[in-house]
């Protein structure tokens, strides 16, 4: 059956997850067209859910791919079941030294198979069972060497195109590619052109993973409203053979932004592709209204609950406290908010297994009453669309009294996963006065290899909420062991390639400044080998090297020490986190009595001064 591509984005209506679209794509062969063209091959009576994923490919300027079911069914047979979790490969850039690159590699690694939904309230696998991802270590262009039109130079694309065939014509194959990068609109659908596969850029990954573990109907809403607006930004026009422009295939492509400043100038305003490009916008205006009145009123709910916990308090009639637990994605935050409250919340291995936030209270060491306030985690390069998205959420974050800041103490970037909570705390609006009261926690104490069972790096160190007490020089001692691991660590890795292989493309050492032009990759500081297509296999899954950096130790070259350091699973320093919370939140009180006093009534001294000088 042939239906015009408005007849069919005219019947397109309900909305499916990524994971579920993937798997109807690839019931397709997708070849190219020699000319433009406006029809489309559809399969008899597509199911809503199949619709919505021809819809994702009519977004891009492959709206002109001939989607054609496979002819002997087998296409039917691949992997059809839409709520297993799709296959992605991997595609990381280079960076160097390895420590750097070992934890983002693990966190994309994490990130491709935490994009799963759950069935029936479960996920089908133990998250640490799963497989790896096939993945693939590409050269990182330099920043000034990025290509505009297809992010990498040719020889890594071709290189990727090569592991994609050969995964392909095994019997697993692979659904679609995930570069651990942020690319442009363009960049993105010139890949997927060229290999032929859907590609996903970090910042649509996590917003996708984002869609999967949404459970409630707040989170739904804001998860959606965030594709909705990065896909509004990845709207693109290419421009054809003949200079005109539409969704047809080859020729140059430009990205129309989500302010709808394209280049093409008055030009833009005619052309084949141009009522396609506007249908698509007033579809995602309309959609984006609709979500924003709804969560505009999530808002709202949120906002009388707040207040009415205010207002009623506890049994004493005074106001309950609110702490929000934050930090990196995985750090343990639902573990310990489960631990302190004696209660359960969802905790798993997948990144953002936390996307509707939860409130539990908890009696203080005093008798106190707090509620404690499990939100999401947050990630480096956080996309700003999910930020604005899930305002209403993070609005908690930033009304509550106190926040609690979590850190997984044995994850290699400590550093750099705390400057990027801190970074988000920043752009969500929390006050500088917060930051400097907020609690730090290093959270899996147990995972650390000089832990010794008391939760504390050394023995005589004694944690508490004060500066002094910070035993630098154990702190110091720890990071001088751990980078001395960390180095030995390197080589294995490079030398075993127990986690993926290095593709170069180019021989020799190399600097950013040796090499440039459009046939070649920039490089950064590499020394590298070549190591061909033809010769290269992509990095099988070997079930014993599994998760095997997950664990490895941080470089404990932080600057400034935990308040508090924790084990949420055994119970180390639980005890003292409570004591601390207790600590202060009092200070509070006495601080606004304070004021009070002074504002309404003058110091007792000086009365009793005046009247015994009268
Ligand atoms: N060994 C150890 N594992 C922990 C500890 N705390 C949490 N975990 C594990 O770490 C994983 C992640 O824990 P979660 O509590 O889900 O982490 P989270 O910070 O809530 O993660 P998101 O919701 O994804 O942001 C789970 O598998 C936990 O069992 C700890 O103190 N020690
Ligand atoms: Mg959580």
């Amino acid at each position: 059956m042939f239906r015009t591509i408005s007849h069919l984005r005219s019947s397109l209506t309900s909305k499916i997850s990524l994971p579920q679209a993937l798997r109807h794509f690839s019931q397709f062969s997708i070849s190219l067209l020699p000319t433009p063209t406006q029809s489309i091959h559809l399969p008899v009576n597509p199911s809503p859910s199949t619709q919505l994923s021809l819809f994702h490919s009519l977004s891009s300027p492959c709206s002109s791919l001939l989607l054609q079911k496979h002819q002997d069914g087998s296409g039917d047979d691949f992997n059809s079941d839409p709520k297993s979790p799709p296959r992605l490969f991997v595609v990381q850039p280079r960076f160097r030294p390895d420590s750097v690159l070992k934890p983002k590699l693990n966190e994309a690694l994490n990130l491709a198979n935490s994009l799963e939904e759950q069935r029936d309230g479960f996920y089908d696998t133990e998250f640490l069972d799963k497989q790896m991802p096939h993945h693939l270590v590409v050269q990182n262009p330099a920043s000034r060497s990025i290509r505009a039109d297809t992010f990498f130079g040719p020889g890594t694309v071709d290189t990727v195109k090569c592991h994609v065939n050969s995964l392909d014509t095994q019997q697993e194959g692979i659904d679609a590619i995930f570069v651990n990068a942020i690319l442009t609109g363009i960049q993105q659908r010139n890949l997927e052109r060229a290999w032929g596969k859907p590609v996903l850029d970090r910042v649509g990954l996590i917003i996708e993973i984002f869609n999967a573990h949404a459970q409630t109907k707040e989170a739904k809403l804001q998860a959606e409203f965030a594709a909705l607006m990065y896909k509004k930004s990845r709207l693109v026009r290419v421009r054809g053979p003949g200079g005109r422009y539409g969704f047809g295939v080859g020729g140059e492509a430009e990205v129309v932004s989500a302010r709808g400043r394209g280049s093409g100038g008055r030009g833009f305003i005619s052309g084949a592709g141009e009522t396609e490009l506007q249908l698509q916008r007033r579809r995602i205006l309309e959609r984006k209204n609709q979500l924003l009145s709804e969560i505009k009123e999530v808002r709202r709910t949120r906002e009388l609950q707040r207040a009415a916990r205010k207002r009623h308090g506890g049994s004493d009639g005074q106001e309950i406290p609110t702490v929000a637990v934050v930090g990196y994605t995985n750090a343990g935050k639902s573990t310990l908010v489960s631990a302190v409250s004696e209660s359960f919340l969802y905790c798993d291995d997948r990144l953002f297994a936390t996307v509707d936030p939860k409130l539990r209270s908890v009696i203080l060491p005093s008798g106190r009453k707090v509620l404690l306030s499990d939100t999401v985690g947050f990630i480096s390069e956080l996309p700003i669309q999910l930020v604005e998205a899930f305002h209403a959420t993070l609005e908690e974050v930033v009304e509550a009294d106190l926040l609690v800041h979590v850190l997984d103490s044995s994850a290699p970037n400590l550093n750099e996963q705390r400057e990027a909570v801190l970074q988000v705390l920043g752009q969500i609006g929390v006050s500088e006065q917060k930051l400097e009261n907020m609690i730090e926690v290093w959270n899996k104490i147990d995972l650390r290899e000089d832990f010794v069972g008391d939760g504390y790096c050394n023995e005589d160190e004694v944690p508490s909420g004060s500066e002094e007490n910070n035993d630098v020089a154990s702190n110091k001692l720890c990071e001088e062991d751990l980078l001395d691991y960390d180095d030995n660590e390197d080589e294995d890795f490079e030398q075993s390639g127990k986690l993926g292989e290095v593709i170069d493309d180019q021989q020799g050492n190399y600097s950013d400044e040796l090499v440039s032009g459009d046939e070649q990759d920039s490089w950064i500081d590499y020394n590298g080998s070549l190591v061909g297509c033809g010769s290269a296999e992509v990095q099988q899954n070997d079930p014993s090297n599994k998760w095997e950096v997950v664990r490895s130790e941080n470089q404990f070259g932080s600057e400034s020490a935990p308040h508090v350091k924790t084990s949420a699973l055994t119970g180390v320093g639980l005890q003292e986190l409570l004591e601390l919370l207790d600590e202060k939140l009092k200070p509070q009180k006495t601080i606004e009595k304070d004021i009070f006093d002074r504002k309404w009534r003058p110091p007792r001294t000086e009365d009793t001064r005046i009247a015994v000088e009268q």
